[in-house]
């Protein structure tokens, strides 16, 4: 029997023998670490269970949720524990119901959840008390008391994608006798442990096979990599998770984390990709502190609580409560002067506000003519300004990036009105062509625009040399030069735009009118004639391609243009309808007619964190541009939607050496014409120190 068929058959008996549970709050279910598998059961469970167990996974659960669950259990495995079905080992959909926490070896002693004074809780208590008569007002009032919570002393084993240390009671060697012994294992998640370290920890909730706990102390095993925090509410404040190791350690464990994620989802990738392919997290040369450009303290109204009292800042770590914030240290400067303004500002009318609300601070550049200063504004409606130092270099040799990257380096810890000089100077001593352009992004408050300017120049001059590495490989190989863009997902034009220079022509494509209307003006206002942007979903802009493998097509693959033209004279020749999206929709003030040719194609997808779409995925290898450059901020969903290429047969893990007997082909191949890719690097960059966060780069060469 299929192995598949045969995991959902289990999955479905071992609902069935767990029947007689059934009417218990909680169901006990069997999980495999397999992503596939966990959705197959996930489908059945919800089935048999009728969707109301499933609190925790369901079937739209975000890509990280599910990333982390994985993570708990793939770690069991790398715990020495091979096969999770033969020990039977069992995990929780429900944790709610406290008489089955004896079921596991350790479980946490009350998991009492700590009472947290949030506006879920006051809600709660408002719905409850309205069906009451008379006693609404006193119970609305009143602040609700704190349960017992349970105190476990822990072993911590690594530091989990999340940034949360994995821990259980034991050792890996206890643990695993106990295991093996027929005893079912209990995690435990505290932020703040680091591997090694022996810790007291407070249990706040419980969640699938483990619970969520608060650091309490450091009992033995102190980290060697522990250093002091910089800011004083670390620990507290959920803003940040690493500030207790030092920048270099941090760099290590989100390497580790990505390539975990990605073992997760194929681990046979994984293991293909060489150290080199595997690229360290590249950073801006600082500690990682004062670059972050927007903020969002907020704050909530309570009945019991004095107004005057009302805490302005970030939630505490583990609970909804709000930590009243002065200053954050990840934050710019200007970004903290705004912050004490609109702590002000707020304070002064906190008694017109009934519920609460969430703050805006967001830097801002006031442009002279000769220079600009860096300010602040606090309303989401105001337009803001940037200013990004864009390094134009075609070079790949690789001792010349590396001046570059030295350049770049400097460049973020100066101002940007040396960089030019710079620039000038480097490109005399280098003897190549190097030049510095101070670009301009405006963009309102309250839309995306990337939140960390001084590792900007290096994100977008990297993305730049990966499309400049694969145009050269494929020149190698017989193929044409890559000369024109497509920016998926393109916001307010940041990459498109920056790397207009090296390119003929750049399309662009954004869901948020406010974005693309943003994009037309940014090229504008950087005198950029060769970019045309149109708002939509990103899978429009392939609405009208052929799909270039398949059987009906006979075309060749540069017959699948991306034909985007203005509404003009001359654009009668356009295969697409009048009134269509690519037809109609584009802004272009060049009023040119653009084509894009898959083979001297790139395609750069820089979608939200949950990741982009399987319709998309599977247009854009119908497509099959010469170059993919994949930037995320949801590594999970990015190693996912990776995989699905994978699966579908789009990326092979090398160059097939016989090509006649494969099914790659060249582009003027009429019988077979399936885009094959190899993933040529993944580098994560750090965008977001201090917290477990990190952006990641996958480039992808098309090798036929
Ligand atoms: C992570 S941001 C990247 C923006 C831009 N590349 C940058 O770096 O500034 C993702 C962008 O995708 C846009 N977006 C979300 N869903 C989309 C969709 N279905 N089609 C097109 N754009 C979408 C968002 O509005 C947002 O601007």
């Amino acid at each position: 029997m299929n192995e598949n068929i045969e995991n959902k058959r289990k999955a479905e008996e071992n609902l069935d023998l767990d029947s007689n549970v059934s009417n218990k709050r909680s169901q006990i279910v069997e999980l495999d670490t397999k992503g596939e598998e966990l959705n197959s059961f996930v489908k059945v469970a919800k089935k048999k269970l009728n969707g109301k167990q499933l609190k925790f996974l369901k079937k739209n659960s975000k890509p990280e949720v599910i990333s982390e669950i994985k993570s708990f259990y793939s770690e069991l495995l790398e715990l020495g524990i091979k096969d999770l079905k033969t020990l039977n080992q069992k995990v929780w959909f429900n944790s709610n119901a406290q008489e089955e926490l004896e079921w596991c070896t350790n479980p946490p002693l009350t998991a009492a959840r700590e009472y947290i004074v949030s506006k879920e809780n006051v809600e709660k208590t408002e719905t409850k008390t309205e069906t009451k008569s008379d006693s609404t007002d006193i119970e609305k009032t009143k602040k609700p008391e704190p349960l017992k919570p349970a105190i476990v002393n822990l072993y911590v084993h690594k530091l989990l994608t999340n940034g949360l240390g994995l821990s259980t009671v034991e050792t890996k060697e206890e643990l695993l006798k106990l295991v093996k012994g027929g005893n079912k294992a209990w995690f435990y998640a505290v932020p703040f442990a680091l591997p090694g370290e022996y810790v007291k920890a407070k249990v706040i909730d419980n969640s699938w096979g483990y619970s969520l706990c608060d650091l309490v102390d450091i009992v033995s095993n102190k980290s060697e990599k522990r250093i002091q925090p910089e800011c004083k509410y670390f620990g507290k404040c959920s803003g940040c998770q690493l500030q207790m190791v030092d920048y270099k350690t941090q760099l290590e464990f989100k390497k580790e984390f990505v390539k975990s994620v990605f073992d997760l989802e194929n681990p046979e990738l994984m293991s293909s990709l060489k150290d080199c392919e595997f690229r360290d997290v590249v950073n801006n040369a600082t500690k990682g502190f004062g670059y972050r450009t927007k903020i969002t303290p907020h704050f909530e109204i309570f009945k019991w609580l004095p107004k005057s009292q009302t805490s302005i800042g970030f939630n505490y770590t583990n609970r909804r409560e709000i930590m009243d914030i002065e200053e954050c240290v990840i934050g710019t400067k200007s970004v903290n002067e705004g912050l004490s303004v609109a702590r002000k500002n707020t304070m002064e009318k906190i008694e017109e506000y009934v519920r609460g609300a969430t703050l805006l601070i967001r830097e801002t550049n006031i442009v002279g003519d000769n220079d600009s200063k860096k300010a602040y504004v606090l309303s989401p409606k105001e337009e803001v300004e940037e200013i990004i130092p864009i390094v134009v270099a075609e070079t790949t040799e690789p001792s010349q990036v590396n001046k570059v990257l030295n350049l770049l380096d400097d460049l973020s810890s100066s101002e940007n009105k040396d960089s030019i000089l710079k620039a000038k100077k480097l490109s005399e001593a280098a003897g190549f062509k190097v030049e510095i352009k101070n670009l301009r992004f405006k963009f309102l408050a309250s839309s995306f625009f990337q939140n960390n300017n001084l590792i900007l120049p290096k994100l977008v001059y990297h993305t730049n040399l990966l499309i400049n590495q694969a145009s050269e490989f494929r020149v190698l190989n017989g193929y044409k030069k890559i000369t024109q863009l497509a920016d998926v997902y393109c916001g307010a034009g940041l990459f498109g735009i920056s790397m207009s220079y090296g390119f003929e022509s750049v399309v662009g494509i954004e869901i948020s009118k406010e974005s693309i209307k943003n994009a037309v003006t940014n090229s504008a206002l950087n005198n950029i004639t060769n970019c045309s942007f149109s708002q939509g979903d990103a899978t429009d802009i392939f609405a009208k391609i052929k799909p270039n493998h398949s059987k009906e097509s006979t075309g060749s693959a540069s017959e699948n243009v991306i034909a985007l033209k203005k509404n003009a004279k001359g654009a009668s020749n356009s295969s697409y309808p009048k009134g269509s999206l690519l037809e109609d929709a584009i802004t272009d003030p060049a009023n040119k007619n653009v084509c894009l040719d898959p083979s001297t194609t790139a395609v750069i997808i820089d979608p939200p964190r949950k990741g982009s779409t399987e319709e998309f995925l599977k247009q854009l290898v119908d497509y099959g541009p010469a170059a993919i450059i994949y930037i995320a901020c949801g590594v999970p969903a990015q190693a996912r939607d990776l995989n699905y290429l994978i699966k579908q047969g789009f990326i092979v893990q090398e160059y097939p050496e016989d090509t006649s007997e494969s099914n790659l082909s060249r582009p003027d191949d009429k019988t077979n014409k399936k885009a094959i890719y190899k993933i040529s690097s993944v580098t994560p960059f750090d965008l977001f120190p201090q917290t477990y966060h990190v952006e990641n780069v996958v480039a992808l060469i098309r090798l036929n």
